[in-house]
């Protein structure tokens, strides 16, 4: 499946493209296995941030540039070891940042589907990026695994309670405790990733299941990803989910006898509205 891909922006660790109604955000460090730096997080934060204001988008693409010039792909390799210091990642104003916790949590708060597409290494916190995705497509050359303990880190938050909603607690335990590396067919299998195709077909298969999401009614599948996420994500989780039930209940004429009424400087008359069983 062929499109036309238009450039959004242009920034310096990351690709930012749109096409009918599908943005796709490439993080552009093949050289570090797409390892990323607090800036790559803010860029990516800024395109998300982007593509959830923008009314045409209704799914993202997030993936990893390559192969590198050794032929290997990442989708990611989790953050910069090279710039790693006390407290965090440090960037060129010298203040160290887990920033990517913040982009976890605009992921998953998205009123839009995200899909990862994952070619070769999704490691460490490049593997919890992509568990924090709505939907994984993997390449048949995708190799999964965390690193924190052998690297001397671990993400304590959705990288390891969300993997154990995915895989179970027992599987969760086992790819943080050991540290192993799965292969596509193994992540498939543990259902950590919806579907396996070969790595010459991931975008296109990703862009196929895009349009196929994009016949579907934007608001279901707004209420339907704060519903799967409500429970998980606590106060915040229902906090998104009451929020669509505010979006809707503004857009039905109840809600808006209340504001019309308010504007008139008259009671308001919500007699006219059944008290459904
Ligand atoms: C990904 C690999 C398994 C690939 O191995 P391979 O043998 O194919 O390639 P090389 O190892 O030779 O790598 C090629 C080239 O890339 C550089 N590189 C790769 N990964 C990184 C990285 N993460 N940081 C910096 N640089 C990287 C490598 O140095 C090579 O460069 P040369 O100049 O030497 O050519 C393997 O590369 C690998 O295991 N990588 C490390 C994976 C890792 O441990 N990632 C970090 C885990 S911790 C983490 O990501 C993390 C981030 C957060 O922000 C958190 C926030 C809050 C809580 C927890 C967090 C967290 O845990």
């Amino acid at each position: 499946m062929t499109i036309s891909w238009t450039a959004a922006k242009d920034y310096e660790d990351i690709l930012y493209h749109k096409a009918d109604g599908i943005a796709k955000i490439t993080i552009n460090r093949p050289h570090k296995r797409n390892a990323f730096r607090p800036q790559t997080v803010f860029e990516m934060y800024e395109a998300f941030v982007d593509a959830r204001e923008d009314p045409e988008i209704g799914v993202v693409l997030l993936t990893g540039a390559g192969p590198h010039h050794d032929g290997k792909y990442a989708f990611c390799a989790g953050g910069d070891q090279s710039i790693r210091d006390y407290a965090g990642y440090v960037g060129s104003d010298g203040i160290p940042r887990l920033n990517v916790l913040d982009l976890q949590r605009l992921i998953r708060s998205l009123p839009k589907v995200v899909i990862a597409l994952v070619a070769g290494y999704a490691i460490g916190g490049g593997h919890v990026l992509h568990v924090i995705c709505d939907l994984t497509i993997a390449a048949d050359n995708a190799i999964f695994g965390q690193t924190g303990p052998k690297v001397g880190s671990f993400d304590g938050g959705l990288g390891s309670s969300y993997l154990a909603r995915l895989v179970g607690p027992k599987k969760a335990k086992e790819i943080w405790f050991l540290c192993r590396q799965y292969s596509a067919q193994e992540a498939l299998n543990m259902g950590l990733v919806n579907t396996v195709v070969p790595v010459d077909q991931l975008e296109a298969e990703g862009v196929r299941w895009a349009q196929e999401i994009l016949q579907k009614s934007p608001l279901a599948i707004r209420c339907l990803k704060s519903a799967f996420n409500a429970d998980c994500d606590g106060q915040a989780g229902i906090q998104e989910l009451a929020g669509n039930a505010t979006l809707l209940y503004y857009m039905n004429e109840e809600s808006n006898e209340g504001k019309q009424a308010f504007l008139e400087k008259r009671p308001p008359n919500f007699r006219q509205f059944p008290w459904r069983p």
